[in-house]
């Protein structure tokens, strides 16, 4: 067997598996090494099953809007089922498959950098094996949760996102750490799924700090009504779980402490970096790979180092991910043809990612927020608009509650950001990301017309709002 191959991946997630069908279709050789499930983190234990846990609650949330119609309980038992059928039942022969289908070389083990454009394999089966590139490294090796370092916190063996995606039980009485993604996407998901008692713990003044803040203060009512409590501006000071597996303590700075039946940790993730031999190439461990935007990594010379994906950091999300993997798959096709400065740069990150929080109600995003438009220096005009009063969104239930914004550049009167908030809102961002990427002029915007009766309505009267 050939262990000289033009393009080695380490790590088979969404976005490994992309540079390699790119760097194939380009005509190189490649093969991608992974030490657990090929299709990664999104695949088994983050995107896929965490929108089958949310699915039904969304649902139900959809029917109790309109009169008419019965909601019955949950079957929680056939939720988990349909979402270990989206798991694939930790299955990963299809994507193998795929990957093989490439056509590209799977090596199922764990990959280490060992010196320029080598990468020694510790088998699954055991034994070794080494692999070299005549163009290319890529690390794709994903992240990891953090678990913040309070008293008490690793020792209760705490949920992570793993934990709760893989659950096959849903706690009586969950506390969540953090306010981020993790923590407001999982919070509902156990909630609707029966979780009892559910208390997200908020380092920070809200939820999701990083939209803008009507999001935050829309989903933070929406948990309210649905007896999810958030408390915000604490930290967990301890923890105590005397019996592996039983009851929580979790102490906090004043106040009673709250009993538990188990703790989420959704504080954040940092990237895998560790023992992946980046020493041997003179690169730091455990911070993100630092690359340009032709997703190459700064720090070492030659240039055949490449990161992509969770680890380096620039935006943790499955299709970002993926964009930058098809930006460097044929980057590196290019170089290999002695192109030395291929025109294929990653331009979308610039903008701003879009984003989808598939909570009650949705919150969606693409570009840049107020906060941070005025702070990259731009001349900045906010338009605000009542989701529910766009006829398509009162159609879809009583007391639909959302909220749209549109940032513009006043200098050059296109769109530097969207978000809406509400519930079915995820359909409406691509348009938004058109227009976002596009940097489509307001006044040809204008001429885009939203079929009656949707919720694209709104995006007329963001014009109209804003005087067109
Ligand atoms: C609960 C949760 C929900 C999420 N939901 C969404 C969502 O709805 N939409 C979205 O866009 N994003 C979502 N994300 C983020 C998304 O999961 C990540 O951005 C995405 O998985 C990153 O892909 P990746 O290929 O960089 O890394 P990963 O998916 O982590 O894949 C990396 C792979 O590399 C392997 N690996 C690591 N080290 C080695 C090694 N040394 N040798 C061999 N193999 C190795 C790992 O086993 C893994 O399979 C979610 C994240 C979480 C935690
Ligand atoms: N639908 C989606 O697109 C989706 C879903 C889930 C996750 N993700 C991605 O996964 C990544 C990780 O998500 P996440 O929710 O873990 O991270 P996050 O960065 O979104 O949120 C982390 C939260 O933890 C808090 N926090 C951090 N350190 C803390 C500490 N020491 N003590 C208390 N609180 C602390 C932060 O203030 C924040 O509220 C995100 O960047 C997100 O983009 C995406």
């Amino acid at each position: 067997m050939a262990d000289e191959f033009d393009v080695v991946v380490i790590g088979a997630g969404p976005t490994g598996e992309n540079v390699v069908d790119r760097a194939v279709r380009g005509g190189l050789t490649a093969a991608v090494v992974e030490e657990r499930l090929a299709g990664g983190e999104c695949s088994y234990w983050a995107c896929v099953p965490s929108k089958a846990l949310l699915r039904p609650v969304d649902l139900a949330g959809e029917v109790a809007r309109v009169p008419g119609l019965e909601l019955a309980p949950i079957d929680v038992a056939a939720v988990l089922a349909r979402r270990d059928e989206a798991v694939g039942n930790f299955d990963d022969s299809g994507q193998v498959g795929w990957i093989e289908s490439v056509p590209a070389e799977f090596v199922r083990g764990r990959g280490r950098l060992d010196g320029p454009r080598r990468v020694r394999v510790a088998l699954a089966d055991g034994g070794e094996r080494v692999l070299t590139a005549r163009h290319a490294v890529v690390v794709a090796t994903g992240s990891s949760p953090v678990v913040p370092p309070v008293p008490g916190l690793a020792e209760a063996a705490p949920w992570t996102s793993h934990e709760v995606t893989e659950t096959s039980e849903v706690p009586e009485r969950l506390v969540v750490l953090g306010g981020g993604v993790v923590a407001c996407e999982m919070a509902q998901a156990m909630h609707g799924l029966g979780a009892r008692q559910t208390t997200l713990v908020v380092r920070g003044d809200g939820l999701l700090s990083r939209m803008e803040p009507f999001a935050g203060e829309l989903l933070a009512r929406s948990f309210a009504e649905a007896g999810i409590e958030v408390r915000t501006g604490l930290q967990v000071s301890r923890l105590e779980r005397p019996e592996p597996g039983g009851k929580v303590t979790v102490h906090l700075p004043e106040g009673p402490p709250l009993e538990a039946d188990e703790v989420l940790v959704a504080t954040g993730r940092r990237p895998a970096t560790r023992d992946v031999g980046l020493g041997t190439v003179g690169l730091p461990d455990d911070v993100p790979i630092e690359v340009d935007d032709s997703m190459r990594a700064t720090g070492v010379s030659d240039g055949w180092l490449y990161a992509v994906g969770d680890v380096n950091g620039r935006a943790l999300l499955t299709h970002m991910g993926k964009y930058q993997a098809r930006v460097c798959g044929d980057v590196i096709t290019a170089r290999a043809r002695g192109d030395e400065l291929p025109a294929m740069r990653d331009v979308a990150g610039g903008y701003g990612a879009p984003q989808v929080v598939f909570t009650d109600p949705q919150i969606c995003a693409v570009g840049r927020t107020e906060a941070v438009a005025r702070a990259d220096g731009f001349r900045v005009r906010v338009v605000d608009y009542d989701m529910g009063a766009v006829t398509g969104a009162y159609l879809l239930g009583d007391g639909y509650r959302g909220q749209a914004r549109a940032v513009v550049d006043e200098d050059r009167k296109v769109l530097l950001g969207v978000t809406f908030a509400g519930p079915g809102a995820a359909e409406l961002l691509h348009a938004a990301t058109i227009a976002v990427t596009a940097e489509v002029p307001l006044d040809r915007l204008w001429h885009a017309v939203p079929a009656f009766p949707t919720v694209s309505e709104v995006w007329l009267r963001l014009l109209e709002t804003y005087g067109l």
